[in-house]
């Protein structure tokens, strides 16, 4: 890429208008005692505001020699279990965890300036959990992914298609038909971030850290 074209695009990027819209007040005085609560609450907001897939995050992990790796998934559910999510345990992310089971959770809303930022400890529910989630998702991503060998290189394209067609089949013989690396997992957070955007980067930061059995809330220098 030639030295015109770098600057142009940085010319480009310096004029994109960041939170140029009106955006949500946040009182971290009168944020609730739980960082779920507020969660929760902000997500109410978020889906009331038309945030497009408020629940997706990213989830980032570290592989066994510290490389830092991330993806965006959804969120299933947040119970006193943790920040639930479901994928393929044989998959990049599930061997990562299974390795080191450190993880940062990141959300985004933009139409509404929002950023929430969780750290935790990450380990898979029980198998009983991980059934239950496969069977409530749809057949297509049932089929999709019991024929699916997740994060593996694909040599060649017509494999998925065979393999899809064959579990396509397997489904339709047995509606029940479970995938054994189906696994929901759950973040336990040691600390839950509440960022509000403002114009003027003024932007508030409240963050949750877990100490013992309580949380502890402090605000934080934007
Ligand atoms: C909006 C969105 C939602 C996604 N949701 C999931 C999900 O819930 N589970 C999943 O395994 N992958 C999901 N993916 C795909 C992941 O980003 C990723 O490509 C895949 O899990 C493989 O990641 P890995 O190779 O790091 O294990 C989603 C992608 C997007 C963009």
């Amino acid at each position: 890429m030639g030295q015109d074209q770098a600057v142009s695009i940085r010319d480009l990027l310096r004029g994109l208008p960041v939170f140029a819209r009106p955006l949500p007040q946040f009182a971290p005085g009168d944020a609730p005692d739980h960082p779920d609560d507020l969660f929760v609450s902000w997500l109410g907001e978020a889906i009331a505001a038309g945030v497009v897939e408020p629940h997706a995050m990213t989830l980032s992990t570290l592989d066994v020699d510290g490389v830092p790796d991330t993806r965006v998934l959804l969120l299933k559910d947040v119970d006193d279990r943790g920040w639930q999510f479901a994928t393929d345990a044989g998959s990049a992310k599930g061997r990562q965890v299974a390795g080191r089971p450190d993880a940062a959770l990141g959300f985004y809303w933009r139409e509404q300036g929002r950023q929430v930022r969780v750290q935790g400890s990450v380990s898979p529910l029980d198998p009983q959990t991980s059934a239950s989630d496969f069977l409530a998702r749809p057949v297509g991503s049932r089929v999709a992914s019991l024929a699916s060998r997740q994060s593996e290189v694909l040599s060649d394209p017509t494999d998925l298609e065979h393999a899809l067609a064959a579990a396509e089949d397997a489904v339709r013989e047995n509606p029940d038909l479970l995938s054994a690396s189906h696994t929901v997992y759950a973040v336990t957070p040691r600390t839950v971030e509440f960022w509000q955007g403002h114009a003027e980067r003024r932007h508030v930061r409240l963050r949750y850290r877990r100490v013992g059995d309580a949380w502890i809330k402090e605000l934080l220098w934007p």
